[in-house]
């Protein structure tokens, strides 16, 4: 809760969206709080535009309900409910300048001109475009068209921002620079804001809340750290997270270790639903892994492949049983493709799932 009201903004209740025979959204429950940031992220086809769509009333809800302030908007029209959409594709009017595109919706809800002059003209200053008002957006970088875009949804003073994947179109430089714009739009104008990414650091670095969706339906919602460091179940910890998650198969001693190879590790989960010789997963982010020497509890693997980037490096390395261990290391000798090296993993790191991904610890 980014404005410590606690005032609802979006709630969804038991959405779920067919086309034709087809449920694609499986019954969504979500309750959004007033200046809340909120990002949408899951693998491609997860519905994550479709449950934006939805909010935005671009596309009918099958069933289920929207409010948004506490009102029932489910059949309404977009123009009624409020909110401001931001597309990845712009979606400017071409023949129109910069200033009549900023204008535009402003003039078809009949606001007196002075006002609409005025709210242009802070807005553009706002976004920095005032040096652009005359152009057209085919005279316009595609950094410049989304600040207009962006500035089109502003000047209509919406409760609820609603952006999909809106840097997707620009190269890596811009896309930066934007998102601290937004971030920093956010901070001044306190809306609430939904947004829908594929770009992890977009979602880490803007959201007060992450929604994590598979298949049509949440599997995890948290802050940035929660779902990180906490997430519910192995989908969450494999999504979240580039490079992402190592999952080794690991063997329950009962005894309160487990093994992998010649290693046994400290596990402290409840036993209680595990018999000896169960299969389970120890999660470990690349980051926490260390090289160290050789010991009972040190996972044993092979350099195959070594990446530099500049101020990190990435081991990817092979275990006896031919599993795969990805190690991000940030200072230490360069090891070499070949070298066998021993690992360890702080006790407070080891994350561990049940065959079905349930999260046991
Ligand atoms: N008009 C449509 N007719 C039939 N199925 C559709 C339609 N629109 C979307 N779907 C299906 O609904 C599901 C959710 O699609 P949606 O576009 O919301 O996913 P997404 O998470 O936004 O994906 P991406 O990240 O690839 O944009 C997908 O399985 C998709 O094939």
């Amino acid at each position: 809760m980014a404005n410590g009201t606690g005032n609802k903004s979006v709630v969804l209740s038991d959405i779920r969206k067919s086309y034709g025979n087809l449920e694609v959204i499986h019954g969504i429950d979500l309750t959004i709080e007033e200046g809340d940031f909120v990002v949408f992220v899951g693998p491609s086809g997860c519905g994550k535009s479709t449950l934006l769509r939805m909010i935005a009333g671009l596309e009918e809800v099958t069933e289920g309900e929207i409010a948004i302030k506490g009102r029932d908007v489910t059949d309404l029209d977009p123009s009624e409910r409020g909110i401001a959409m931001v597309f990845q594709s712009y979606a400017l009017y071409p023949h129109m300048s910069v200033g009549e595109n900023l204008g535009f919706g402003l003039k078809m809800a009949r606001t007196d001109p002075a006002d609409i002059e005025r709210r242009v003209a802070q807005v553009s200053a706002i976004l920095k475009i005032d040096p652009l008002l005359d152009r057209r957006p085919g005279q316009l970088s595609g950094g410049q068209r989304q600040r207009v875009a962006i500035g089109r949804a502003i000047v209509r003073k919406p409760d609820v921002f609603l952006f999909d994947e809106p840097l997707s179109n620009l190269d890596a430089e811009l896309r930066v620079s934007m998102r601290i714009e937004i971030a920093r739009l956010h901070r001044e104008l306190g809306n609430t804001m939904i947004y829908v990414t594929h770009d992890q650091t977009e979602a880490m670095t803007l959201a007060d809340q992450i929604v994590v969706l598979r298949d049509g339906r949440i599997e995890q919602t948290g802050s940035p750290r929660e779902v990180y460091e906490d997430p519910a179940n192995m989908f969450v910890a494999g999504f979240i997270g580039s490079p992402r998650m190592n999952f080794l198969e690991a063997e329950w001693q009962g005894d309160g270790t487990v093994h992998i190879g010649s290693a046994a590790l400290w596990a402290p989960i409840d036993g209680s639903s595990l018999a000896p010789g169960d299969r389970l997963r120890l999660g470990m982010r690349p980051e926490h892994l260390t090289v160290c020497e050789p010991g009972a509890e040190r996972i044993a693997a092979q350099v195959e492949f070594s990446e530099y980037l500049g101020g990190t490096r990435y081991l990817y390395c092979q275990l006896e049983d031919g599993q795969s261990l990805v190690v991000e290391q940030r200072e230490g000798p360069d090891w070499q493709v070949g070298e066998r090296l021993s690992f360890s993993v702080p006790e407070d790191r080891r994350r561990f799932f049940a065959g079905d991904g349930r999260r046991l610890r």
